[in-house]
């Protein structure tokens, strides 16, 4: 008990003060690029820890993506969600400022909306402020609790809300993930799926692309997955997914989460991610030791046939 207590407290203290850090995102820009095949973005989303930073330290991380990204990355999209209207407003008018190709926003979760009219209102209020660029839903009820059915929101939202796009659909209700590929074919929305270990579940139901913590660094396995299913190879596909799948359900018993995604990261981009801010608590050696170990068995997902 007693050592529990000591190593806690010494880890709140060496997480107390820690500063975002820009001067990484150049290379990360890189190794997305080069090293995973991975062209998009999603800035201060739940992986980037948005809603636990500043509005001052939002703006400075989204200015410095767009700015590393230019001619490098084809789409920067900026998460503006926030608890506080205004604030969502005036992050959504600075992502629009400094060029960002797009904005997402979740829903406010302390009060939440509790129907469909006040969701599209709070949406429409921040989308308004940068009227020239799409703008996402980013739907993760698991966080958020706020689970208002897509299917439902996507009727009549373009009259609503001019530059609606898409969502960012982060759950699993694959039932209501099909129903708004099916119901809305003609709209041509994206809709990126972002669980993980089932896009391939979601692909087969006509996801157009996908958002997610794990395409940071196993994005060419992801790509792979994509071309297989593309190919019609479907038992190639699989192998993918599965061997994902076999990753991520080996972390998620270990306990998994922003603060492992940042440890595994780091370990293999050699890009240091930096300990997640508290109330997070960072990964510990043995899962990273163990998390490492496991991908190491895995090396269909990362090594990859020379261009
Ligand atoms: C709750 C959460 O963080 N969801 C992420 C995207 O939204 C996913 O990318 C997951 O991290 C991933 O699917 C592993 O569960
Ligand atoms: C994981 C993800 O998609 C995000 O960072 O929001």
């Amino acid at each position: 008990m007693l050592s529990t207590k000591g190593s806690v407290s010494r880890e709140v203290t060496r997480l107390r003060s820690r500063k975002i850090n820009l001067s990484v995102i150049g290379q990360y820009v890189d190794y997305l690029v080069d090293k995973q095949g991975v062209k998009n973005v999603f800035v201060n989303g739940t992986t980037g820890e948005g809603l636990a930073l500043s509005s001052q330290e939002r703006k400075q991380l989204a200015e410095e993506w767009v700015n590393q990204g230019k001619k490098k990355l084809e789409h920067v999209i900026i998460h503006v969600g926030a608890l506080s209207l205004p604030e969502s407003k005036e992050l959504a008018r600075h992502a629009a400022e400094i060029g960002a190709s797009g904005i997402s926003a979740i829903a406010p979760f302390f009060f939440k909306p509790t129907n469909k009219g006040a969701l599209v209102a709070f949406l429409r209020e921040v989308a308004s402020e940068a009227p020239h660029i799409p703008f996402y839903y980013y739907h993760i009820p698991p966080l958020t609790g706020v689970k208002i059915c897509i299917e439902d929101l996507l009727d009549g939202i373009k009259k609503q809300i001019p530059t609606f796009q898409g969502v960012k659909y982060s759950d699993t209700d694959l039932l209501d993930f099909a129903q708004c590929m099916d119901k809305y074919n003609k709209e041509q929305f994206l809709l990126l799926y972002g669980v993980d270990e089932q896009l391939l579940s979601a692909l087969a139901v006509g996801a157009t692309g996908a958002v997610g913590s794990t395409y940071n660094y196993l994005g060419q396995a992801n790509n792979m997955m994509f071309q297989a299913y593309a190919n019609q190879d479907f038992a190639l596909a699989r192998k993918y997914q599965f061997c994902i799948g076999e990753f991520l359900s080996f972390v998620f018993k270990l306990g998994f989460g922003v603060a492992q995604t940042k440890a595994i990261m780091t370990s293999l981009s050699g890009i240091p991610m930096g300990p997640p801010r508290l109330p997070l608590m960072s990964a510990s050696e043995e899962f990273i030791t163990k998390a490492k170990a496991k991908l190491d068995s895995l090396p269909f997902l990362t090594t990859y046939p020379a261009k």
